[in-house]
This record gives C-alpha cells, sequence and structure tokens, in this order.
C-alpha cells in the first residue's frame, strides 16, 4: 500500500469576476459574474512509505490546494485520493490519527497558553494515552531543545522556537505521514540546519513518510531524494533530484589562476579533440566551460595540467537553482526524456554557458520541442 496515492486529482475554485470602472462595479453589486480557476489540473502520484518527497513549484502552482486536499481540508473537484489508505476528507477522525501537519505560515497551538499546555489539549484530540504520550514527549523536547519553553504562551516564542514547537505538536501522536507546508519560511540559517536534521532523523528512526513543500532549495537539496515539481496545475517534473541534475546542469566550469600570461590559442589546442570551450577573463585567469555528459573535467585537466603552470584550480557547478529557475521559466521537464542529445543546440554551436540566460532559455526551448510538448 502506497503511503499517499493520488489519481487525476482536480481542484477548481470559482471565483467572483470583477468588472472594470465605476460602472462594471455597479453592475457587480446586481448580478455579480464568476469564473472557475483549475488550481490542481489531473495530477497522479504515489509516494512510498518512508519517502521524503519534496513538492515545489512557482507561487500560485498548486502546492497548497495540493496539501489541502491531501489533509482533507478541501474536497476535490475530481479524482482520488489515499492517505494511508483512507480518503481524507471522509475518514476524517481515522485518518489525522495517522497523519501530522505543519503550516509554516499558520499555527495549531493556542497562542495565549503555555506550550506543554497545547501539547495536552492536542493529546486529547488525537487520543493520546498518557504513556505514550510522555515518552513522545520526552523524546521530542529532546531532540527540538524545547525543555526552557514548554512552559511560555506561543506568542512570547520567536519564530524559530515557535516552528520547532509546532514540528513537536505534529509529531505528539506519532503519524506514520508528515505533510510540511514552508516549515523553514522565515527562519534563520543555523535554526533551518536544525529542523532539517531533525527531519532527517525522524525519517530515519520511524520511517516517517514526508511531502515538503518548500520555496527553500536548500530544504530539498539536505532533505529528498525525489521532487515533484508543479507548475500552473500540472506535474512538469517527478523523479530523483540528482537526475534531474545530471540531466538538466548543463556542466561544469573550470576556472585556472595561471601562474604566467598564456595564449588563448596554445590554451584552446591543448584540448583540440575535447568538446569544451576556453574564455579568457583575463592573462591569468582562463575558463573552461566542460558540457555534461560529453568530456569529463579530470580528461580536461589532465592535458592542462603539466602543459602550464597554474596556481589555482576553481570547479564550479551549475546550482540547483539555477537549474530549477530554468525548469520553471521553460515550465516544462520531462523525467523520462529520451532523447539524451536534447540538451546540445540542435544546430552544433558551442553549448550555453550557465551565464547565458537566453541561450539557456533555448537550450530548454528545443527540448520541449523534440518530445513533441
Ligand atoms: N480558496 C481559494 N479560492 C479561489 N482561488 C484559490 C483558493 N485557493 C487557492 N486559489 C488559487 O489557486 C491557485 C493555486 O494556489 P495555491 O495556494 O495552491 O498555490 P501555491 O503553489 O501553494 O502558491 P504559494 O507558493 O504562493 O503558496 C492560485 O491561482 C490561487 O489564487
Amino acid at each position: 500500500m502506497w503511503a499517499i496515492d493520488v489519481k487525476n486529482l482536480r481542484k477548481d475554485f470559482r471565483v467572483q469576476q470583477n468588472r472594470e470602472g465605476l460602472g462594471g462595479a455597479l453592475r457587480d453589486l446586481f448580478k455579480r459574474e464568476y469564473k472557475s480557476i483549475t488550481a490542481v489540473n489531473e495530477i497522479s502520484f504515489q509516494i512510498p512509505r518512508g519517502e521524503i518527497c519534496g513538492y515545489i513549484g512557482e507561487n500560485g502552482a498548486g502546492k497548497s490546494t495540493t496539501i489541502k486536499m491531501l489533509t482533507g481540508i478541501l474536497v476535490p473537484t475530481a479524482g482520488e485520493i489515499h492517505v494511508n489508505g483512507l480518503v481524507p476528507y471522509k475518514d476524517r477522525e481515522a485518518f489525522v490519527r495517522g497523519i501530522g501537519v505543519v503550516f509554516g505560515q499558520r499555527s495549531q497551538l493556542w497562542w495565549d497558553i503555555g506550550v506543554i499546555e497545547s501539547f495536552r489539549l492536542l493529546k486529547r484530540v488525537y487520543r493520546v494515552d498518557e504513556q505514550d504520550f510522555k515518552k513522545r514527549l520526552d523524546e521530542l523536547v529532546d531532540r527540538l531543545q524545547l525543555a526552557d519553553i514548554l512552559n511560555r504562551p506561543v506568542r512570547k516564542l520567536s519564530l524559530g522556537q515557535r516552528m520547532r514547537c509546532e514540528l513537536a505538536a505534529s509529531l505528539l501522536h506519532n503519524p506514520s505521514i508528515l505533510f510540511l507546508d514552508e516549515p523553514t519560511i522565515g527562519l534563520d540559517v543555523m535554526v533551518k540546519a536544525e529542523i532539517r536534521d531533525f527531519l532527517k532523523s525522524m525519517n530515519q528512526r520511524y520511517e516517517t513518510t514526508i511531502l515538503l513543500t518548500t520555496h527553500d532549495l536548500q530544504d530539498i537539496e539536505a532533505l529528498c531524494s525525489r521532487v515533484i515539481m508543479l507548475d500552473d496545475g500540472n506535474i512538469i517534473y517527478d523523479g530523483g533530484l540528482e537526475e534531474l541534475k545530471a540531466r538538466w546542469g548543463r556542466g561544469k566550469e573550470i576556472v585556472l589562476q595561471l601562474t604566467r600570461p598564456a595564449e588563448p590559442d596554445f590554451l584552446s589546442r591543448l584540448t583540440a579533440d575535447l568538446n569544451v570551450e576556453w574564455s579568457m577573463e583575463n592573462d591569468l585567469v582562463a575558463h573552461i566551460w566542460v558540457p555534461f555528459g560529453q568530456t569529463n573535467v579530470s580528461e580536461v585537466l589532465a592535458r592542462v595540467v603539466g602543459s602550464v603552470e597554474i596556481d589555482d584550480i576553481r570547479i564550479i557547478e551549475t546550482q540547483t537553482d539555477d537549474i530549477i529557475r530554468e525548469i520553471y521559466k521553460a515550465g516544462h521537464a520531462s523525467a523520462d526524456c529520451s532523447e539524451p542529445d536534447a540538451r546540445n543546440d540542435p544546430s552544433g554551436a558551442a553549448p550555453a554557458q550557465p551565464e547565458d540566460k537566453a541561450a539557456g532559455e533555448k537550450d530548454l526551448a528545443a527540448v520541449k520541442g523534440s518530445d513533441g510538448s
């Protein structure tokens, strides 16, 4: 049984349309006009138990709407959802006992009472017995370092402290699935790192399945082996993070700090039979662009080292952020794109450099065309 099983899930919202100008406003008063927007458009995916899956997309892509349907807050317009084998909006009581939810922008704790009191109320909501509660609480207090803040009211906590308490609250009843909607939003780097470590350890220890929406790609890098990418209500990528990088990272750049100036022609002759491109930043700094999948960095270095005196070498890889930004822009990324050469410029011209945004877009457009979408 899948932890999360979604088939052809769709959510339409009916939104009021405002007509222009004063006349329009008056007409709106007497006869409202509505239009339907599709926030989630017939998506399907399955998540096995114990997986941490990143659910990403630009603002308005449909992430929160999906999470709300998966947690039973919204009823789908069409399609099927099973979470822990249950239909979220139907089997409410049994369902909520098996899931934990954290919305980074909203609190599930009572604002004016001590944190521990909120925990006790949640214990009754989820009907956790005293012994289990105590054991679980002790572990969460220890791992999230809550001992000093347990008696403080939530309104007096810092955002980082509150988020640690939210996580504890969502896990008190030992759910097997955790939904996290922007859990690290607004937190400083240290707290983000602590929360990522904590989530990782919970996943390893209890095989907790985690579905995580975030705009922070470092959350994804640190936690997720799989990403589902949404654009305008449609899934545009579902696959491994490494696969995404390998397929879409366009290559690596080697930066050489030379001891003495060297002639550009001499340098490019060293790698004449390799598909790389040289450029000079100045007399003493040379860049070599090594496109992905055709030449490897060690081959290039073997040609250069020994023929040129080098003070320093740096290797720059395309960042996941850059890759994902490019895919959002193109609105498409096929995980099983069958044409391995699709990343190359079909004209056979030099491959795009990472800084060369216009060329990058052209590259992605070529892939878009090549699999018939
Ligand atoms: N209750 C609602 N009524 C009408 N439209 C809605 C409602 N909730 C969401 N939408 C619309 O559905 C679309 C998807 O919104 P959703 O909040 O799911 O996006 P998101 O990917 O979570 O965005 P963000 O990253 O900004 O949170 C948007 O166009 C949004 O305006």
